[in-house]
């Protein structure tokens, strides 16, 4: 965040730096005078003392996920830092988290009212807005069912369980084809690059019936962008924190705003062809039942509409959103670790090998009986926990937390990766082990352990495609393990280590995979 701001600082000039600072001095002063009082039996949050203006951006760095664990090591799991001119609650540990999100949910349930969230779906993204609760409570309602119904709708052959399945397999089968045939022309290959269409293909089928070629310029021209999203989206831009700044040039405000420009013209012509042929006797996909839901509620005339149509609509671009690049990002960590862990690699194949054999593609239904290739998913998340942070949440109204108070709209941020490397809870927490999961046996899943690991939130605002996201990296990994065996490329080195963003994601590389021919080791 820090080496973020301090480039715009210096591409002002001096008069509009001076005009600028005076302005800043005179609102924070006045912002200091304001200052809530704290209600009697309650404290002040600790924390490191703030610069003007710049706030505690010099000490957070580079690696916020980091930097600010360290801070809770030196102030507890609940403190306050300021970045730039806003104050910022931090939570770390275990129970502060579940005592903030579950036990008192309501109170941290909104969100921050952040200038870089305004160009997401135009505002209207039903994760990052500041809906009224009311508002984002039908949404997020309406988003779950249609999820739900979604992902369990039937197959059209008996061959799958049910739709999602079929979806996944199909681009499960595709993408060991796609990376086999890279690996014959080209030797290598980017494992985002190709992971992240065909998951955009399952989350495109479900929400638009419609899948996308390896090689469309149109969906490449955004998906393969979407670490820049997650640059801006999770560092905050400098604007969130110094509003004057929003009215200088940004080249980062700039990429994210033409991305997220890309992105919804994208889904827009694709919803406006929804409603040209939408039949409300043949409901073909979430856009189509979003759509229904609207025409359902013009009829009844005791509907008490709360939400526009273009909110109800809109839904599906946070789910198209949320659904490619979170699961790519999971997908193509988990192929980074396969890669730096050989010896796992093998012990996963052999497990599938075992269980499921070399005949038969692998199932949903399998994966009870792969504890071990459901002990390399906990530990991918829990190890790299590429999303460290949780969207920023909001305080609803004043509150307080472990003795200390903290006022209405108070921006939240939740450390999910210190609550996965907190080594109160994990022993060795740097250290990649399944075993950490499974009883002593290895036959099974050891339950106290798996629910410690903090990926998708808690509570109020609990991602609500967990599901479908825990299914897709199980199925799409063990298509990918049975047919393939993946190594570094000759000479490479690989490089593990992440760059900080919303989804924390490894450098851009080339790995190789080869086909394992049944028979053979
Ligand atoms: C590995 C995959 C995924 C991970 C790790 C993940 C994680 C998260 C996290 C940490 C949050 C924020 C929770 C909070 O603010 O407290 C979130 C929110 C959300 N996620 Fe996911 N997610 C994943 C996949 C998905 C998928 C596949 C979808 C939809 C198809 C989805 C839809 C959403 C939505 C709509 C929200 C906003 C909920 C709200 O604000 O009420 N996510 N997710």
């Amino acid at each position: 965040m820090a080496l973020m701001i301090l480039p715009i600082l210096g591409s002002i000039s001096v008069s509009e730096g001076l005009v600028a600072m005076v302005t800043l001095c005179v609102f924070y002063l006045l912002m200091r005078f304001m200052h809530k009082d704290i209600p009697e039996g309650l404290q002040r949050l600790p924390g490191p003392k703030p610069l003007p203006i710049l706030g505690n951006v010099l000490e957070i760095r580079r690696n916020p996920h980091l930097t600010l664990t360290a801070m809770s090591e030196r102030y507890g799991p609940v403190f306050q830092i300021q970045i730039g001119m806003r104050p910022v609650v931090v939570l770390s540990g275990n129970d502060s988290v579940r005592q903030a999100l579950i036990k008192q949910g309501e109170d941290f349930a909104g969100r921050p009212d952040l200038y870089s969230f305004r160009f997401i779906s135009n505002g209207k993204s039903l994760a990052f807005s500041t809906d009224q609760a009311g508002v984002w409570r039908t949404r997020r309602k309406l988003a779950l069912s249609a999820l739900r119904s979604f992902a369990n709708v039937e197959s059209s052959t008996s061959e799958y369980s049910c739709k999602l399945e079929e979806h996944i397999c199909k681009e499960g089968d595709y993408l060991v084809q796609q990376l086999s045939s890279v690996m014959e022309v080209s030797g290598s290959f980017d494992p985002f690059r190709h992971i992240v269409v065909s998951v955009a293909n399952v989350i495109c089928g479900m929400c638009f019936d419609r899948r996308y070629s390896h090689d469309d310029q149109e969906l490449l021209s955004f998906v393969n962008l979407s670490d820049e999203f997650g640059k801006v989206a999770g560092n905050g831009n400098p604007a969130d924190f110094i509003p004057f700044l929003r009215f200088l040039p940004s080249q980062s405000m700039k990429t994210f705003q033409d991305i997220n420009k890309r992105f919804n013209v994208f889904v827009e012509r694709i919803v406006r062809e929804h409603y040209r042929s939408y039949d409300k006797n043949n409901i073909r996909d979430i856009t189509d039942s979003l759509i229904d839901h609207c025409e359902e509620r013009k009829l009844d005339e005791n509907s008490n509409v709360q939400v526009s149509d273009e909110k109800v609509v809109t839904i599906v671009n946070d789910l198209f959103g949320a659904g490619f690049d979170t699961i790519s990002t999971a997908l193509s960590w988990a192929v980074m670790y396969l890669v730096a862990y050989p010896e796992i690699q093998e012990q996963l194949h052999q497990e599938l090998k075992d269980k499921v054999g070399l005949d038969r593609s692998p199932r949903l239904s399998d994966k009870s009986n792969l504890p071990l290739l459901e002990a390399f998913i906990l530990e991918l998340f829990r190890h790299s926990s590429f999303l460290p942070f949780t969207i920023p949440h909001c305080t609803t109204k004043d509150t307080s937390l472990n003795g200390y108070f903290i006022p209405k709209d108070t921006c939240v941020f939740i450390n999910q990766w210190q609550i996965n490397h907190d080594p109160n809870l994990w022993k060795d927490p740097s250290s990649f082990s399944l075993e950490r999961f499974l009883t002593a046996d290895g036959t099974e899943l050891n339950k106290m352990e798996t629910e410690k690991v903090m990926a998708f939130g808690l509570g109020k605002r609990r991602c609500i495609g967990e599901v479908i996201a825990r299914s897709e990296v199980f199925l799409f990994l063990a298509i990918l393990l049975q047919k393939l065996r993946f190594y570094g490329k000759p000479g490479q080195p690989l490089d593990m280590t992440p760059e900080y963003g919303l989804t924390m994601k490894h450098k851009r590389c080339q790995l190789c995979a080869s086909v394992r021919v049944p028979g053979q080791p």
